[in-house]
């Protein structure tokens, strides 16, 4: 079972005399003012993480496209939102622009940093890097702020793969240097004699879906090819005739070297000059990922040793280069402006994908590319859905039983099921109770993207627990419980027998209800709100609360009773569409039999 972080503190604990339960809840007549809610379904924005309820108007979000995205993306954005195209914005510009923005898209020359998510003061909800290399947006600070980061990672790969071996054939054949010559008028047909592919053994540095199309190619030319990756599987290497090898190997035997990891702080400058000298003399290089996987002085050092014969560069730690860069400047070094995914094709499939991306976030639905959010499938979140807000309104109902200033740092959830543990995908009912939790609370805005980092920040740490049932593993889930350890409750019957706030729920025709409220069952649909009340069992009751809500003009949508026997204690849930005022709580409170009562809201 999966725990979100430690740091428990501990606070009094009031022990409180339980209330063992005899008997199951009690349907009672209802009184006139109730009304049974008709069974709605449960919208889908609510569910998950990134909705476009920023303006909270129900107007169109507003999407920044910050650099040139593909016509067909822009297209698919502006039929659902409205589509601010503003290129070469200056850092401030940006920072000014993204408050009135609900989602950014940008390639890889927008730094997307945490300055960028403070001045967007709450309101970005995604944003979209129309391309694979997401090194250029602060990932941690989106996590923080709740901003989903969503890429397209697949539409550029074929692009960036025929680059590099354009780049590859041009820099062995001195195609760059040669007809530079030409047009400056001169013929030297024996300065740009070049070497063959044909036979040279190609290590393929990064065996990603960039570096496996380049392996393919290669071996389509006649190239021996190696590649090193630690995560790649070896089998899927073996299938298109690659040896996985280790970085010193792929270093030591290669005559060419093909660089197609993500830049990382692991894969940052991991050529230097230590790495440099470990290569074959004469080896000639080709980046097509990302500048800052060299280091560029140790490549003009090793270029004037004579240990790199060549190299060509697409990508530079600075984009672009200084102009009097002695690595672009280099006449053995042909370099391209970064054009890896430059192509109609790509830059039509990128935009494309990318804008679906954005405007399903924007949507509500999880995204599959997903870049700092778990990913649920669109078949796991269809039949969690009524889960999802079961979760949530148990969450939000939990923290309100706490009195205020006990901190909620343990966080105890149960899932009943008659579902294997593996088959139970517990993540997005983790997140929405933190967010019942953390929100009624907070002015934090929690979802599937900070969850976790929130609940960590608060030193809140939940953990999760599985009871596997004997039944029919149908639907998902029997029950959720949700218990908070180490506080005082404002209604001390939410405690359970050993002292925690404890509430538990269920889904019934698709609707989320609470069926425990400590010790005590009951039955009321999470709907509205909820008053919870503790009184001796006796005749009436129903009927004089039913009239003072009535009176009131509030209306009920559910009642239900539990108690331990009969003419002894016994919890009233009732579920009210509208706030009650303060005169009518008053009003039920002093009602002799009520010995305690808590309003709740959904
Ligand atoms: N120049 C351009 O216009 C383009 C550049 N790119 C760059 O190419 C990179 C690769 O793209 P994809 O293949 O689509 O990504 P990918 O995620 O499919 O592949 C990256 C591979 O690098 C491997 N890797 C991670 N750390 C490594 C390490 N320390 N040593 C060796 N391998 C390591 C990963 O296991 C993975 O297999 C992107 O991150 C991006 O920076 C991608 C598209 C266009
Ligand atoms: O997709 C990538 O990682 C790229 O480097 C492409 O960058 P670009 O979108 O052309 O600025």
């Amino acid at each position: 079972m999966s725990a979100v972080t430690a740091a428990v503190t501990s606070s009094a604990k009031v022990a409180v005399n339980p209330h063992k339960i005899s008997s199951l809840s009690s349907r009672s007549p209802l009184p006139s003012a109730i009304s049974i809610r008709s069974k709605r379904d449960i919208p889908l924005k609510r569910l998950i993480l990134v909705t476009c309820t920023a303006t909270g108007d129900g107007a169109k979000p507003t999407v920044l496209v910050a650099e040139k995205l593909g016509e067909a993306g822009v297209q698919l954005l502006e039929k659902f939102a409205n589509v601010d195209c503003s290129y070469n914005l200056t850092p401030e510009e940006l920072n000014t622009k993204i408050s009135l923005c609900d989602a950014l898209i940008v390639r890889s020359a927008t730094k997307v940093g945490r300055d960028v998510f403070e001045s967007s003061r709450g309101r970005l909800k995604v944003v979209g890097r129309a391309g694979v290399g997401i090194d250029n947006v602060d990932l941690s600070a989106a996590t923080e702020f709740g901003c989903l980061v969503v890429n397209a990672p697949t539409a550029n790969t074929i692009a960036a793969a025929e680059h590099g071996i354009a780049l590859m054939a041009a820099m062995a054949r001195n195609v760059s240097q040669a007809d530079a010559s030409v047009k400056s008028g001169e013929w030297k047909r024996n300065k740009y004699v070049g070497v063959s592919l044909v036979g040279k053994t190609l290590a393929v540095m990064g065996f990603g879906k960039v570096g496996s199309e380049v392996a393919r190619r290669a071996k389509g030319l006649g190239m021996r090819v190696i590649a090193h990756d630690p995560y790649a599987p070896a089998d899927r290497a073996h299938a298109i005739g690659v040896d996985l090898v280790s970085f010193d190997e792929a270093l030591s035997t290669a005559d060419f070297i093909s660089l197609h990891m993500p830049l990382t702080p692991a894969t940052s400058k991991m050529l230097n000059d230590e790495t440099f000298a470990k290569m074959k003399k004469g080896v000639r290089i080709v980046n097509v990922a990302r500048g800052g996987v060299i280091d560029e002085d140790a490549l003009v050092r090793a270029l004037d040793a004579g240990i790199v014969a060549q190299a060509a560069l697409d990508v530079f730690t600075k984009e672009p280069p200084a102009k009097d860069s002695k690595l672009v400047q280099h006449e053995r070094v042909t370099v391209t402006p970064h054009l890896g995914a430059s192509t109609m094709e790509a830059q039509e499939g990128v935009a494309i994908e990318i804008a679906e991306a954005v405007v399903g976030a924007l949507n509500g639905e999880l995204a599959s590319t997903a870049v700092n959010a778990p990913m649920v499938s669109a078949e796991v979140l269809a039949e969690l859905k009524p889960y999802v807000v079961l979760a949530e309104q148990l969450g939000r109902l939990a923290v309100q039983l706490v009195a205020g200033g006990s901190g909620v740092k343990n966080v105890k959830v149960t899932y009943a099921s008659a579902r294997a543990t593996d088959e139970l995908d517990t993540r997005l009912l983790r997140a929405m109770i933190t967010k019942g939790i953390i929100e009624p609370i907070s002015d934090v805005y929690v979802n599937l993207v900070n969850a976790d980092y929130t609940a960590k920040q608060r030193g809140m740490r939940i953990s999760e627990e599985r009871v596997v049932l004997d039944g029919s593993p149908e639907s998902p889930l029997e029950t959720i419980t949700v218990q908070l350890g180490n506080v005082e409750s404002k209604f001390a019957t939410a405690l359970s027998e050993s002292g925690e706030v404890k509430v538990e729920g269920r889904v019934k025709d698709g609707i989320p209800h609470l069926t425990k409220v400590g010790s005590f069952e009951v039955d009321v649909s999470l709907e509205g709100s909820i008053i919870l009340c503790r009184q001796v069992d006796q005749p009436g009751m129903i009927g004089t609360v039913g009239s003072i809500l009535g009176e009131s003009n509030v209306n009920v949508s559910f009642m239900s009773v539990g108690r331990i026997a009969p003419r002894k204690q016994a919890v009233m849930a009732i579920g009210v569409d509208d706030m009650p005022s303060k005169e009518t709580l008053k009003k039920i409170g002093e009602i002799p039999a009520v010995e305690e009562f808590v309003f709740l809201k959904l």
